[in-house]
């Protein structure tokens, strides 16, 4: 007897366990992430490396709440697709692990409480941004061009960049140059990341009719347009030393590194298209770019990094600068 109660105490507490990860599957976590390491970027940027941290913590639990929404909505919008392809046939929607209207109660709360705690704890531009950010990735990205234009993941990909702008408004109440900045350098990033991913596995959206790029226009002409639009963002990373001198030397150093790699992949891939491996590199590398170069922005707008920096150029013989 004894036996049977705790097998069925624990059998419960595995449906439980399994039920709290499908509905954590359903935000797409790991995006979420890297969203909101390019909010935080934002926050420091415009706090000039002091950042309140409860103010920290505020944003970053709206910003995600918001970008889980959005997942999730984009997730409900898309079971029918996601069945049908191998990589996302396992997600809770199409494999039956949630019911379509849950996830959608469950969205809306989301929004909601994204909605209400930044508006209360942050600002009302802050909330009203990240709620643009909702709106604009499920109706203009994924019911509007997702399955209807070969332009989509570009237009699309604005709502990706609202979140540093979110984290902006969130210390100052406003936008300057800089957070518009920060916003195109992440709709710069978009079509290179994704497009190096949808090369991989073009075939599947291919299967589906999603008119991606390299579906419609082949590997060549894709790989010419991540290396335009490659060529595009590493310059513009470094507006953000000249002539916006929001950051310095140190973020200089690093833009330049990493945007050469980030070069250098998108080159290859321009020299043999329709090799994969060197599309998967791209999609990997495009990742850890924006988090180094995020992580970048950040050193350098600490104090200590400023007075570092201050302090070797007093000592170096720099007068003509
Ligand atoms: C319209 C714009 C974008 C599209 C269409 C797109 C599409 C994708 C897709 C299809 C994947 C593969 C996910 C999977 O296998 O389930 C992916 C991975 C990823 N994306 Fe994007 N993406 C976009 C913008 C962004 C933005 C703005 C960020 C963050 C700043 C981001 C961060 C990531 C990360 C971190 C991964 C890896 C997730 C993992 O480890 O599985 N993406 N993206
Ligand atoms: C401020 C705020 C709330 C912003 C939200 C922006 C947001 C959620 C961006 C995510 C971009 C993304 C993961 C696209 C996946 O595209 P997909 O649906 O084509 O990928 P799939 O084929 O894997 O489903």
């Amino acid at each position: 007897m004894q036996e049977v109660i705790q097998t069925n105490v624990s059998r419960h507490h595995d449906n439980v366990l399994q039920v709290v990860q499908s509905y954590y599957q359903l935000t797409k976590p790991r995006i979420i992430l890297l969203l909101l390491i390019t909010t935080a970027a934002g926050m420091w940027l415009a706090a000039k490396g002091e950042v309140d941290p409860l103010l920290l913590l505020v944003t970053l639990t709206g910003g995600a709440l918001a970008s889980g929404s959005a997942n999730t909505i984009n997730c409900l919008y898309d079971r029918d697709i996601d069945y049908i392809m191998e990589r996302t046939r396992w997600r809770p929607l199409p494999s039956g692990r949630v019911k379509p209207v849950d996830a959608l109660i469950f969205a809306i709360a989301l929004a909601i409480a994204s909605f209400t705690l930044l508006t209360v704890f942050a600002n009302l531009l802050t909330a009203l941004l990240a709620l643009s950010g909702i709106v604009f990735y499920v109706l203009i990205y994924t019911h509007w061009l997702k399955r209807h234009s070969v332009q989509n993941i570009v237009i699309g990909g604005a709502a990706g960049a609202i979140p540093p702008l979110v984290g902006w408004a969130a210390v100052t109440g406003d936008l300057s140059w800089s957070a518009w900045l920060l916003f195109a350098i992440i709709f710069l990033w978009t079509p290179p990341h994704f497009w190096a991913l949808a090369m991989m596995i073009r075939d599947e959206y291919k299967e589906v009719g999603v008119p991606m790029l390299p579906v419609i226009e082949g590997d060549e002409i894709t790989a010419q347009q991540i290396w335009i639009y490659s060529l595009i963002l590493v310059p513009s990373t470094l507006l953000l030393v000249y002539p916006l001198h929001t950051s310095g030397f140190v973020y200089a150093a690093i833009a330049l590194i990493l945007g050469g790699i980030f070069l250098q992949k998108a080159w290859q891939l321009l020299q043999s298209p329709s090799e994969r491996n060197t599309a998967r590199s791209l999609f990997k590398y495009s990742i850890l770019y924006l988090m180094l170069l995020c992580a970048g922005m950040v050193v350098d707008s600490l104090p200590v990094t400023q007075n570092m920096v201050m302090a070797v150029s007093e000592s170096l013989p720099l007068g003509f600068l």
